[in-house]
């Protein structure tokens, strides 16, 4: 089928495209698979390039009143990672800013941190010829001989610069990780060589279970995909780390999937958004439901909530977090309680791994993948985002 933008695709998943690997290569010609998979070896490679950035420059003079990281979309995510792993025990506020410039109130006791993949958006831009104005320190994050170089050049502030080789959405290790070394500079974060190290493994680990010439049946991405296919994805988050990894794989579903997605933390949706479980996409369809009638004849083509659980389980100390995690795990246990009563399917994913950033990790690896293979299930080519393209041209003037 094609659509109006001239994007092809089937408006059916068809599952067995997921287990061919040519059709695999066929609906996926930039690429993506192969720069998912390349998450482990961006947390490497970015680390090496901190490592010679002259972050020390940021040392002498001393901790900072507040750390603003200025960029959008993937770019604009780094910064809600550095506010969850820093954690709510950070001595300075960590504040993610998504439009242009910088808040009123930054200065020069203030730290800049602009991160812009092709180191030319607009909103990291003017976030840094801003803190470079108001005399605030400035941390640049992006493509080299880019824009966003020169101006950290005129500023005589570190630059960090990453290779641009994939599209940004598939490159948020390799933004996120000198974002994280800038601000452990800053002595915001604890994160150790072994911590990045872990990390990495991880990655790498989960892109191999995730490997496209794994079958669906042992391939955890591949099955949350054709588990999501055809539903409303709701995503949330146990805990605010997990709530970061939630919206993240509202990014990747939206983008490479072009899913309609609801993302959120699970404490505050239990305020609202949980009765979503109720309503004509939820409790109501699934009460239709005939469970003796053949699947097939059941209206197929209803469209269902499918919930996604990320539980950030067992290992965030209580003394460390914003809530104890008691409180996270029953509402957690809560709301997969809710869901089986209404007959709206859950899936789980539990974090694992000794650090905040490994467990973030274990958190995104599985639902980055999976948002590429429902992609490839509907015949989408999860790099094309014509939308976004046409969307730029007709808003730039
Ligand atoms: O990181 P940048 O190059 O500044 O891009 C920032 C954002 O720009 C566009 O909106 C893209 O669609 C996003 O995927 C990207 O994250």
């Amino acid at each position: 089928m094609e659509g109006t933008a001239g994007v092809s695709g089937r408006r059916h998943p068809d599952e067995s495209l997921l287990d061919s690997p040519d059709a695999l290569a066929e609906h996926d010609p930039g690429g993506m698979l192969r720069f998912t998979a390349s998450a482990g070896a961006q947390v490497r490679e970015s680390a090496a390039l901190a490592a010679e950035a002259n972050l020390s420059l940021l040392v002498d003079e001393g901790r900072p009143r507040a750390v603003v990281i200025a960029g959008i979309g993937t770019a604009g995510r780094t910064g809600d990672v550095l506010a969850t792993v820093a954690g709510p025990r950070c001595p300075v506020p960590v504040i993610p800013h998504r439009s242009s410039g910088v808040p009123g109130w930054v200065g020069a006791a203030d730290v800049v941190i602009a991160v812009s993949a092709s180191g030319r958006s607009p909103e990291a831009l003017a976030a840094a010829e801003a803190a470079h104005r108001r005399g605030a320190r400035l941390v640049a994050v992006g493509a080299p001989d880019s824009q966003l170089q020169s101006v950290a050049e005129r500023a005589r502030a570190p630059f960090i610069p990453v290779p641009r080789r994939a599209p940004a959405r598939a490159s948020l290790w390799a933004l996120t990780v000198p974002v994280l070394l800038a601000a452990r500079t800053l002595g915001l974060v604890k994160v150790n060589e072994a911590d990045l190290a872990e990390t990495a493994a991880r990655l790498d680990a989960d892109a191999d279970r995730c490997r496209p010439t794994a079958e669906s049946f042992v391939n955890p991405a591949k099955s949350l995909a054709l588990g999501l296919a055809g539903s409303i994805p709701i995503v949330w988050g146990s805990s605010p780390l997990a709530t970061v990894a939630a919206r993240r794989f509202g990014d990747t579903l939206s983008a490479n999937a072009r899913y309609p997605v609801v993302t959120g933390a699970l404490g505050e949706a239990g305020r609202g958004r949980v009765g979503l479980l109720d309503g004509v996409f939820g409790g109501l369809v699934e009460g239709e439901r005939d469970i003796f009638a053949d699947p097939q004849e059941t209206d197929p083509d209803a469209t269902r909530l499918r919930l996604v659980l990320l539980r950030d389980g067992g290992l965030n100390a209580d003394d460390d977090s914003d809530e104890p995690l008691a409180v996270e795990e029953r509402r957690a246990d809560a709301v997969q309680a809710l869901a089986e009563r209404r007959g709206v399917r859950c899936d789980v994913i539990t974090a694992e791994g000794g650090s905040a950033l490994e467990r973030l990790a274990s958190l995104m690896a599985v639902p980055d993948f999976a948002s590429v293979y429902l992609a490839l299930a509907h015949g989408l080519d999860p790099m094309a985002v014509p939308a976004i393209t046409e969307m730029k041209e007709l808003s730039n003037p």
